[in-house]
């Protein structure tokens, strides 16, 4: 008798020897828009772990430099190790996480009488505000900061994860410029930051998955040596950014921007124009509303306060069902945008274009965090402005008086952790947009942007001198 094929069959990572060499693969756990999750088994030690195939390499090559930069910090997820070869999909092999920081939501909502209490809240407050303060720290914009990409263990370790929109912030390496990155023979620009030695180099589209880790790889392993301009590159002092998949016009004006098409209901937008889309939008800032194209880390700082926000009233914030629905919830809440809200705010690109009635009286925060402290509803305030200078950083909040007073953060060991589950509020976290990366043109014209940028430092350099 013919045998059945197995359903696996169907599965590329269920064909992929060297993988499955290392790994059992159990079961399909999760997907998103770029990627499929699998539980597997490490056949050495039969830890569990997550297999997560990435079909889009460009998010792949982001997640992959994020999570190599934030090796090692507690509350970032854990890359073991990758799979990536020129004609397959690359496979990341993740520490595996059961639940996440949604399923707490919605146990707390459903089952948990009285909610999360304020110990819990604060812990899982503090674990969140030490994972994006390593990301910020490293320059590391996440960008898609939601409760469902907040992962957790068994035992309550809460650990950032899905870093395929995250960004290294280039414009604030550039502007920190403190070297000529023209004395350098070959021309390789560098950049000085906080003492490191940064090298920027281009990834031209159409390199190959394998070429470009290769690439990555070599200058990671660049061994101590001085270039002509007499700076010596430390193994340990060097790091890399990159970037490649932007039109150079659109990169003069964003270097770390990513271009994409909205992709509403499965579908790319009817016009199928270029947005400035990115993250999920009811955790969205304001600037990225309006179409910024020069925002920085301080988008993650709103999405926090939309998630603290919600683990205080385990309901989201601002629930908008498109972009202009999601300004107008903003609005209802905080009061219109104006220019005494946010001085230049009129500059958005969109600023303009969108009009919306003037909210005479906005429901306020208090409204939406019913039955909560002064000091809670004040942390979500200082997240929440529109002024995205004037948000508070990670490492500030874990300073505020709010997490160092009574009630204090419960230890970890006592924190709930549901399973995860089908819950109620699953829908909607799928019912955010997803972007699909448009890929740019030749090296040449990236490299031209490249080093007009690095000219433009320069050149304000030497006006400041
Ligand atoms: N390390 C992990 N351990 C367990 N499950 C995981 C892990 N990483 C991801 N998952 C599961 O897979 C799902 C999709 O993963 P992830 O969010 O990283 O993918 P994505 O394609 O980038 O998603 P999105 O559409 O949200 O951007 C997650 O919601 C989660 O359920």
């Amino acid at each position: 008798m013919e045998e059945e094929p197995p359903p696996s069959k169907s599965w590329s990572i269920h064909t992929r020897r060297d993988i499955t060499a290392k790994y059992e693969i159990l079961e399909r756990v999760g997907s998103g828009a770029y990627s499929d999750v699998y539980k597997a088994r490490r056949r050495s030690d039969s830890a569990a772990v997550a297999l997560k195939e990435i079909h889009d390499y460009q998010s792949a090559f982001r997640e992959i430099e994020a999570l190599q930069t934030l090796h090692n910090c507690p509350n970032v997820v854990l890359l073991h190790e990758y799979f990536c070869s020129d004609d397959e999909d690359a496979v990341l092999v993740l520490e595996y996480l059961p639940t996440d920081l949604a399923a707490v939501v919605s146990s707390a909502k459903k089952d948990w009488e009285g909610g999360i209490t304020v110990g819990e809240v604060k812990r899982w407050m503090v674990q969140i505000l030490r994972g994006v303060d390593a990301c910020h720290s490293n320059s590391i914009v996440h960008r898609d900061l939601k409760p469902s990409n907040l992962l957790i263990s068994a035992d309550g370790i809460l650990k950032i994860a899905d870093f395929g929109q995250s960004l290294i912030n280039v414009t604030q390496w550039v502007s920190r410029l403190s070297t000529d990155p023209y004395s350098i023979d070959p021309p390789l620009p560098l950049m000085k930051l906080n003492g490191y030695f940064c090298i920027f180099i281009v990834i031209p589209f159409g390199l190959s998955p394998r070429t470009y880790l290769d690439v990555v790889s070599l200058i990671r392993s660049m061994t101590t040596q001085r270039n002509s301009f007499g700076y010596s590159l430390h193994p340990k002092k060097v790091d890399f950014v990159s970037t490649g998949t932007a039109e150079p016009e659109d990169l003069r004006m964003d270097p770390f921007h990513s271009y994409s098409y909205e992709a509403e209901n499965g579908r790319v937008d009817d016009n199928g124009s270029l947005t400035s889309c990115v993250g999920t939008r009811w955790f969205r800032a304001p600037e990225l509303l309006y179409g910024s194209t020069n925002y920085g880390l301080e988008v993650d700082l709103w999405s926090l306060g939309c998630i603290f926000g919600e683990l205080l009233s385990l309901e989201p914030l601002f629930p908008g069902a498109s972009d202009i629905d999601q300004l107008g919830k903003i609005f209802s809440i905080l009061g219109n945008l104006t220019e005494e809200a946010w001085p230049g705010c009129v500059h958005l690109p969109d600023y303009n274009i969108i009009s919306f009635g003037e909210v005479e009286k906005p429901s306020g925060l208090e409204a939406c965090l019913a039955n909560r402290s002064p000091d809670e509803i004040l942390l979500i305030r200082k997240l929440l402005s529109y002024d995205p200078a004037s948000r508070a950083t990670a490492m500030e909040l874990l300073h505020d008086k709010y997490l160092n007073e009574e009630p204090l953060p419960v230890p970890v060991s006592d924190l709930r952790v549901p399973s995860k589950h089908g819950s109620a509020d699953e829908g909607s976290w799928n019912e955010s947009d997803s972007d699909f990366e448009d890929f740019g043109p030749s090296l040449k014209s990236l490299i031209h942007w490249a080093f007009t940028n690095f000219t433009l430092s320069s050149t304000q350099k030497s006006h400041q001198n």
